[in-house]
């Protein structure tokens, strides 16, 4: 009934008026085409500037990709120290705990290490094998003169295992390095299959990666606090695991600084000092009740991306200041790369890295695979993707600072690389030789010709790295402008 009155209204209002002859009738016409025309015309204007400020607000995408362990986070975190200072301080507190754990296993590797040659040598003085009828030494190796000191320190250092177990639980899966994996393929991400990108949210909101674990101990420290102001309030159980640390405090400097200690992990060729997350020479200063982390330790810390991260910051310093930045930390174990695909698309440029101090080690998840192998297999594969053709990439032959320290050291690369030959075993012939053979893949495998933009990092030096950043944020700030239609 009211459907039939409302069209009878629409049908009287719309009717031309009685009477109208045939003049008014055309004249009518023509004035209702141009108000049709009008309103087509501002119906149009509005909708090209809704895609106008769409395409201006459209973040700049980025997107870190490399094996794990080659600074993809240590290179965010450089990111947002120099571009998005506000989130920075705001997460200083909470690398506290990432910074206590990481001390507390170069601990526990010690004392294992230490740990496993005092059995030896205990084994073999009940055997009576330490020494012939000369007090020559028998066993392989040299017969360390552990005393009581080592056993104490190795007794009084015991609770930092329960500590280090409540931190991991603390800090979720991120906080345990991943030691085995069923994926095969270093490029898992290639297949048709993967490409087929499933809801995105459940990686992005996975509450397992870096930023849910800084966000986890964050709702323990104050909110009311100034970012930048000392940590005085924090949780009972925070509290409980910092005791414990600061009650160890002289042990943990008395068991690194050990001569004996010292001579067994040169023996033993663990080199822990160049390990991820390395902090037992600071152990003076972090094993304290107001340690708060400097810039320096936040970049060195190490906490596993697992899944994708989404980090969203507004700049508010360099070119893009006022623009919105969206780059996405992948976790780099091979058994996390299979989603990479799902974040190529529209993606304004992708920061590879590569730790070219690596080419003498081998996957923590896969022991039989050469770092540097698995890096040249991931570069062929990213270089060339269809989906990627036109997408901007920057290459950073990361970890410098520890290649130099390798080659004064006196290793040679070519017993590791024997296609490296008889050139000279310098820093800077080595590193042209990795950059050119990552040149060379990019050529010959890039769907299309590509320019090869590469920069030699240590993420972990931030100054050297902010003069790289900047360069870095103007190159891809110019692709997205371009990619908008905006330059
Ligand atoms: N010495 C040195 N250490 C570095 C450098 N870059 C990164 N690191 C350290 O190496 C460790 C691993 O770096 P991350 O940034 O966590 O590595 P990632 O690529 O994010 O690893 P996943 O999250 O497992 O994929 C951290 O402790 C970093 O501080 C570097 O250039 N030199
Ligand atoms: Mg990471």
């Amino acid at each position: 009934m009211v459907r039939a009155s409302e069209d009878d209204f629409l049908a009287y209002v719309l009717a031309p008026p009685t009477g109208e002859t045939p003049e008014d009738k055309e004249k009518r016409e023509q004035q209702e085409a141009e108000a049709r025309r009008v309103s087509e015309a501002i119906d149009e204007q509005i909708r090209q500037e809704k895609v106008a400020l769409k395409k201006k607000k459209k973040p700049v995408k980025v997107l870190l990709l490399g094996q794990s362990e080659s600074g993809k986070s240590a290179t965010l975190k450089n990111f947002q120290l120099q571009y998005a200072r506000r989130e920075w301080a705001e997460e200083r507190a909470s690398w506290r705990a990432v910074i206590q754990l990481n001390l507390i296993r170069n601990v526990i590797q010690v004392l294992d290490i230490v740990a496993r040659e005092m059995s030896a040598v205990d084994a073999d003085r009940r055997a009576g094998l330490s020494s012939d009828s000369d007090g020559e030494a028998l066993r392989e190796g040299p017969a360390y003169a552990f005393t009581d000191k080592h056993r104490l320190l190795k007794l009084r250092l015991g609770p930092l295992r329960t500590v280090k177990a409540d931190l991991e639980t603390k800090l979720g899966p991120g906080s345990r390095e991943v030691l085995s994996t069923t994926t095969e393929s270093a490029t898992p991400f290639d297949s048709a299959e993967q490409l087929r990108r499933p809801s995105r949210e459940f990686f992005i909101n996975s509450s397992n990666g870096w930023k849910s674990a800084l966000n986890r101990l964050r709702s323990n420290t104050s909110r009311l606090e100034a970012p930048t102001s000392p940590i005085r309030r924090r949780d009972a159980e925070g509290d409980e695991i910092t005791d414990v640390i600061v009650g160890c405090k002289n042990d943990i400097t008395s068991l690194w600084e050990d001569p004996i200690v010292q001579q067994v992990l040169i023996h033993r060729k663990a080199k822990i000092e160049d390990s991820p997350g390395f902090f037992l020479t600071d152990a003076d200063r972090i094993a304290s009740h107001d340690y708060e982390p400097t810039d320096h330790d936040i970049v060195r810390a190490r906490l596993r991306t697992v899944g994708v991260q989404e980090h969203r910051f507004v700049l508010n310093e360099g070119l893009s200041a006022g623009r919105e930045w969206l780059m996405f930390d992948v976790g780099g174990t091979r058994s996390s790369r299979a989603t990479w695909s799902w974040y190529f698309d529209d993606v304004d440029a992708i920061i590879f890295l590569c730790p070219i101090s690596c080419f003498d080690e081998h996957l923590r998840e896969d022991r039989r695979i050469n770092r540097l192998e698995d890096s040249y297999l991931l570069w062929r594969s990213v270089c060339s993707s269809r989906i990627l053709s036109k997408t901007q990439i920057i290459l950073f032959l990361n970890k410098c600072d520890l290649l130099h320290s390798k080659i004064k050291r006196g290793m040679r690369i070519r017993d590791h690389i024997p296609s490296f030959g008889d050139r000279k075993n310098d820093s800077i012939t080595v590193m042209k030789y990795f950059q050119s053979h990552f040149k060379e893949i990019s050529r010959q495998s890039s769907p299309e010709p590509r320019p090869f933009f590469v920069h030699f990092t240590s993420v972990i030096d931030t100054k050297a790295t902010a003069a790289t950043l900047s360069v870095v944020e103007e190159s891809i700030l110019r692709t997205h402008l371009r990619n908008a239609d905006l330059l």
